[in-house]
């Protein structure tokens, strides 16, 4: 079954068009990592998927319920980390467990809990004296309590250092292991290619890919880059291998080359070298980054907005 189900939905807001007719199916036990750039719609569409707010068209549905008639239902089985979360200053830690439990009517331990998210010292202090990285933590705590079927977590990592991220990434999956289904927006795509099983890219209100990172590299070409040492290349040898079909750039400084091309034309490369006389001392693979795919999906679109204005005012 899917967790989350959205067929057609668009969300308006007088002029703008936040989500425009989005289909998207996340699986039961997926983490599905939900990105985009600023104003994408990604909020929008986690508002709708809690019934913060009401699509202007479309359907949702959230573990089998339909989002806004269920709302109730989908939200206790639901474990939230909102963007920007707000702590109540003057209650303890243990305290703003302790809601989050007694509204789920769970019976999670407190100090479990906080244990789990690194600041069981702090339990008893005020959160208003929370650091923003601990802030962050009690916030993911408080989204674990009544072990949620569903996980939403908007920008986690916010806050965080290092070990934190790390820490929230084992979180993350342990919760997709024991069966829970994650729902990851984020800026941070390094953290995304580390806990994601799928990701679904979103530019200006629609999804414009959706796949695992493998199947994203794949569809963007399968490009990658080679990183060569060499004893010594010449301009004309840097030139000849850009001129090899499949390679898309080629640049060096004479002990090593940066060549970008398409994955089968790599021997190619190395050989088109030797046969110059040059020796190839080590080659390495640098395959397209989270970040790399990212912005082949969303930058061309910022290029093209840009030359429509540059046509407006020209
Ligand atoms: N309450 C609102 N009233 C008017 N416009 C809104 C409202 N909420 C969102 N929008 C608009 O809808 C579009 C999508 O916004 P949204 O917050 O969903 O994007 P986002 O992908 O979450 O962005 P970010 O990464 O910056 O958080 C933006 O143009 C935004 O200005």
């Amino acid at each position: 079954m899917a967790a989350i189900e959205l067929t057609g939905v668009t969300k308006r807001y007088g002029d703008v068009t936040a989500v425009d007719g989005l289909d998207l199916t996340v699986s039961e036990g997926e983490v599905f990592g939900f990105l985009g750039p600023n104003g994408a719609g990604k909020s929008t569409t986690i508002n709708m998927i809690l019934d913060f707010v009401g699509p202007t068209e479309g359907d949702l549905t959230v573990l089998g319920l339909d989002a806004r008639r269920d709302s109730v239902a989908v939200r206790q089985r639901t474990g939230v980390l909102p963007e920007g979360f707000d702590v109540y200053n003057r209650l303890t830690g243990r305290k703003h467990v302790e809601f989050a439990i007694d509204s789920k009517d769970a019976d999670d331990d407190p100090d479990a809990i906080l244990e789990r998210v690194g600041i069981a010292d702090a339990a008893d202090r005020k959160a208003g004296g929370y650091s923003k990285g601990m802030r962050q933590r009690l916030a993911l705590g408080m989204a674990l309590v009544g072990d949620p079927d569903l996980l939403i977590l908007d920008e986690p990592s916010s806050g965080l250092d290092p070990a934190g991220a790390k820490e929230m990434r084992d979180i993350v999956r342990t919760e997709a292991d024991r069966g829970a289904t994650v729902f990851f927006s984020s800026h941070v795509l390094g953290q995304v290619e580390a806990v994601c099983d799928r990701v679904g890219i979103m530019r200006e209100g629609s999804l414009v890919a959706e796949d695992s990172i493998e199947g994203l590299r794949e569809a963007a070409g399968g490009e990658e880059t080679l990183e060569i040492t060499v004893d010594s290349a010449s301009t004309e040898d840097v030139d000849a291998v850009r001129e090899l079909d499949g390679v898309v750039s080629a640049s060096g400084d004479g002990g090593s080359l940066t060549v970008s091309c398409e994955g089968g034309v790599k021997t190619k490369v190395l050989s088109t070298l030797e046969d110059r006389g040059v020796t190839v001392k080590d080659f390495e693979t640098v395959e397209a980054s989270l970040e790399d795919l990212f912005l082949s999906y969303t930058e061309d679109r910022v290029d093209a907005d840009a030359e429509d204005e540059e046509e407006v005012t020209a």
